[in-house]
């Protein structure tokens, strides 16, 4: 399969920065592993501070000067803690890594038994890097305009379980639809296999550049999902009753923003995989597409 997006190489790799699981303060032994074998390479690892608080790792680092100082970023979690790393460190663009450690593993594609393995395996040039587009989401308040970044996703939820939510959305500033239900979601392609998919919208290769706009328990009998060019801009107005989520982690009120507004960021996630790495055999193992 010819997928142009797979040219990229890191350039050099003397210094690595290391993020771990939040609520997991066991992976110390894997932390070791990961340092040791950076270490046969003359690499430094350095640990977020946090990270290594709680894993009894030293003092650690500020997360700001470990995505400066490192050539590329190791995430030691969870799906859920990669998206973080994703998000927290798009300003710095630096690839990351994603080794494992944490339930369902859709998008951290290392093991942890081939951490050493799979390092070794880096150092000949071993891997690729997929580019992941992001959404870029404007917060519009009073004139001001706060700027956050999505890997997966942004739900605009109803607030009260007991009420529906009315959401406008736009094209290019023109009304394309009044959404009555439980909200909606704005999905990347990567972002499909996730809230999107529970809410019955398309699997997108995660390599698509589109926007899929995805309606969750519509009350109407024509709504459906969305996939729209990444070149549109969309927006979406409510009421106060209804509430916004990047990425499942952050949550903001619609009552003090007038306006969210959404489109692909200029620049994207870049994952750093195992060649092995095969989309449809990680869709069966992991959500059991195909199965009867
Ligand atoms: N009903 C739902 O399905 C539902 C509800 C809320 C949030 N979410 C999703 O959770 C995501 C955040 O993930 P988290 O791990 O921080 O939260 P989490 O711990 O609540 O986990 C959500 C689940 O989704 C999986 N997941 C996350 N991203 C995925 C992806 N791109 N493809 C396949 N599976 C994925 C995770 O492994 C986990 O099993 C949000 O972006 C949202 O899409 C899903
Ligand atoms: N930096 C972070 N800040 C706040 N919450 C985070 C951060 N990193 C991860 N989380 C949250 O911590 C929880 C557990 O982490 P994570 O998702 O990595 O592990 P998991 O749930 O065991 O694995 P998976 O998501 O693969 O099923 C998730 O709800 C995730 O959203």
């Amino acid at each position: 399969m010819k997928i142009t997006n797979h040219t990229k190489k890191l350039t050099t790799i003397t210094t690595v920065g290391l993020v771990s699981k939040p609520n997991d303060g066991t992976l110390c032994g894997y932390v070791h592993e990961i340092e040791t074998a950076l270490n046969k390479h003359g690499v430094t690892l350095l640990i977020e501070k946090k990270s290594a608080q709680l894993l009894g790792c030293g003092e650690g680092i500020s997360f700001e000067h470990m995505c400066k100082a490192s050539d590329f970023l190791i995430s030691l979690g969870g799906d859920g803690t990669l998206i973080s790393l994703c998000r927290k460190s798009f300003k710095y663009h630096k690839p990351v890594l994603g080794i494992h450690a944490g339930q369902l593993g859709f998008l951290t594609d290392i093991q942890t038994d081939e951490i050493s393995d799979f390092i070794e395996e880096l150092f000949v040039g071993n891997y690729r890097i997929d580019t992941r587009m992001m959404l870029e989401v404007s917060l519009h308040v009073n004139g001001k305009v706060e700027k956050v970044v999505a890997f997966n996703d942004i739900v605009l939820s109803r607030s009260k379980i007991s009420h529906m939510s009315t959401i406008k959305a736009y094209v290019d500033g023109q009304l394309f639809n009044s959404y009555y239900g439980d909200g909606l979601i704005v999905s990347t392609p990567t972002g499909s296999t996730a809230y999107n998919l529970s809410a019955g919208g398309p699997v997108v290769y995660p390599l698509t550049e589109a926007l899929i706009i995805t309606p969750i328990c519509p009350h109407s009998l024509s709504q459906r999902p969305l996939v729209l060019p990444v070149d549109f801009e969309i927006a979406f107005e409510s009421d106060g009753d209804t509430v916004i989520v990047v990425d499942g982690q952050d949550t903001y009120t619609m009552n003090e923003i007038e306006r969210v507004s959404v489109r692909i960021a200029k620049q994207g996630a870049e994952l750093i995989h195992s060649l092995d790495r095969d989309y449809f055999e990680i869709l069966k193992k992991k959500l059991h597409w195909g199965h009867l």
